[in-house]
């Protein structure tokens, strides 16, 4: 029997048949606005819940402000960090401003991926990490696509050598059709697809689960909220993306 990791996230689970399987590097992919860091946040905080240390690595955000944004969720990580079960990777501030005295973990250089992946390795061991989000992963190979997919797999062998099991948010474009290039689609163990879609004049919100190593799981588009408690996700329902159909 594999071991799964529970993403906590109501309906969630159920989709996946259990649970992400440990140490697989899942791809959350999504256009602006869909959810991902929401998600990947719930994820960890989920994971704090049960007893499982977890690490944010900010590329897109200011640490300070991801920790906002989580308290206004609920999720109030400070506490954690404190305890040494939770941890912020700033890969945003390059250390420069008041960063450098409060955050612990600082990426300098995001052309250099060899720090990237010693400071996480670091704060990996620093706190016995189970869980990871690089929220998002697209930040580091902006600029020179070709190395996407060598980034990503440096980052899994290193990642999922720790024991560690992993997102990666993958940002695309509105009405993109893949999920962040076929090089990184290939190379991680999973893919979960956030979509934002105009029906009928209102905005709605569905995922799917593209692909996930080690498991079977639903092949259906499910509509999901976002709450003032984070998101929930329909098992029992369909996104037709014409009309949301009920399940049996
Ligand atoms: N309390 C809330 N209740 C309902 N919806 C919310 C709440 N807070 C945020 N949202 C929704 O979540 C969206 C932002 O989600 P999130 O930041 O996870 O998106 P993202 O996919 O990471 O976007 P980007 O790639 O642009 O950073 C907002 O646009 C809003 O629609």
């Amino acid at each position: 029997m594999i071991k799964r990791v529970k993403t906590g996230i109501p309906g969630m689970d159920e989709i996946l048949h259990g649970g992400i399987p440990e140490r697989n590097v899942v791809l959350l992919s999504g256009g602006p606005g869909t959810g991902k860091s929401i998600f990947s946040q719930q994820f960890l905080w989920n994971g704090l819940q049960m007893g499982e240390p977890g690490i944010y690595v900010a590329l897109e955000e200011h640490p300070v402000q991801v920790r906002q944004n989580m308290a206004q969720f609920g999720w109030d990580v400070r506490k954690y960090e404190e305890e040494g079960l939770f941890a912020m990777v700033d890969a945003f501030t390059a250390g420069i401003g008041k960063s450098k005295e409060y955050e612990k973990y600082i990426v300098h250089d995001l052309t250099d991926i060899r720090e990237f992946i010693d400071v996480l390795r670091t704060a990996v061991k620093d706190i016995g990490a189970k869980r990871l989000v690089v929220d998002s992963v697209t930040t580091l190979y902006i600029n020179k696509p070709a190395m996407a997919r060598s980034i990503v797999m440096q980052l899994k062998r290193v990642l999922a050598g720790l024991g560690v099991t992993s997102i990666f948010v993958s940002q695309i474009s509105v009405g993109e059709r893949g999920f962040g290039g076929p090089g990184v689609e290939h190379g991680v163990d999973g893919i979960i697809r956030l979509d934002l879609d105009e029906i009928d004049g209102e905005l709605k919100r569905s995922l799917i689960v593209w692909k996930m190593r080690g498991t079977s799981h639903s092949m259906r588009r499910h509509p999901f909220d976002i709450t003032d408690k984070g998101i929930i996700v329909y098992p029992d329902k369909v996104l037709k993306r014409k009309a949301v159909i009920e399940l049996e």
